[in-house]
């Protein structure tokens, strides 16, 4: 089972775009009670806000970009070893637009976590709040779960529900689901970095 190493506990957090999951990580970690800290943040690109808000904190970043390397397998060690280099407790993956592989995540067994946007095993993908819209569901939600190696199927660490309206969009859909997301990640982030965590087959316990 994981163990916190440190207190606080070291976070890595890897994104891909805006990094508003970030940033809601980056607020929690300035309270000392929080139990947690963000020491790197990576990304699969440059030039995207989440590593502008991680510059602005004054938080180390990298960046490994998969066409600047000869294959998908140099691309996810150089990534590995990265994320390795800063001794993280958790690995945070909040809107991290890659698969990573089951190397990878032998590495960090237990400690990957991701932030979806839909409510698991719902809707897996890129496409969450899209696929709920089209579908026809009356409610839909996030899910942060344990990374396996499949897209989306690991065990489900917290979800919370959010109503689809009449006349929402995928846009104005996204943006609600991502309030209830910032709030359930920052919640069960910080539970899991105070009061360790556990994952048995299916169930994962905090405390
Ligand atoms: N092993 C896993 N890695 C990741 C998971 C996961 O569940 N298992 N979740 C993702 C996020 N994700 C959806 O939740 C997701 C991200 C990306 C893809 C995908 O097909 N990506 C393409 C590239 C797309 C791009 O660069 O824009 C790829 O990886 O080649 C599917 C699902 C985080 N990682
Ligand atoms: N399948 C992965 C996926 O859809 N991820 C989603 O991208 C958004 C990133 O927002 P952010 O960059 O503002 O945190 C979040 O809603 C996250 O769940």
């Amino acid at each position: 089972m994981p163990t916190v190493d440190h207190t606080p506990a070291r976070l890595v957090v890897l994104v891909s775009g805006s990094g508003t999951n970030l940033q809601a990580l980056l607020d929690a970690c300035e309270d000392p009670a929080f139990g947690a800290k963000v020491v790197a943040v990576g990304a699969d690109r440059f030039d995207v806000e989440g590593l502008a808000r991680a510059e602005r904190a004054g938080i180390p970043t990298f960046v490994k970009q998969l066409s600047q390397h000869d294959s998908r397998d140099a691309w996810d060690l150089a990534l590995r070893r990265a994320v390795a280099g800063f001794e993280p407790d958790l690995v945070v993956l909040a809107g991290f637009m890659k698969l990573v592989s089951a190397d990878f995540l032998e590495a960090f067994e237990h400690r990957v976590v991701n932030t979806h946007p839909a409510l698991s095993p719902s809707f897996p993908g890129v496409r969450g709040p899209a696929d709920a819209l089209e579908y026809g569901v009356k409610v839909t939600g996030c899910t942060l779960f344990v990374v396996d190696a499949g897209v989306d199927t690991g065990q489900i660490i917290a979800q919370s529900v959010v109503e689809v309206l009449d006349d929402d969009t995928v846009e104005s859909l996204h943006e609600r689901i991502k309030v209830a997301e910032r709030a359930m990640l920052v919640d069960a982030v910080g539970r899991m970095c105070r009061e360790g965590w556990s994952v048995e087959g299916r169930r994962v316990r905090i405390g």
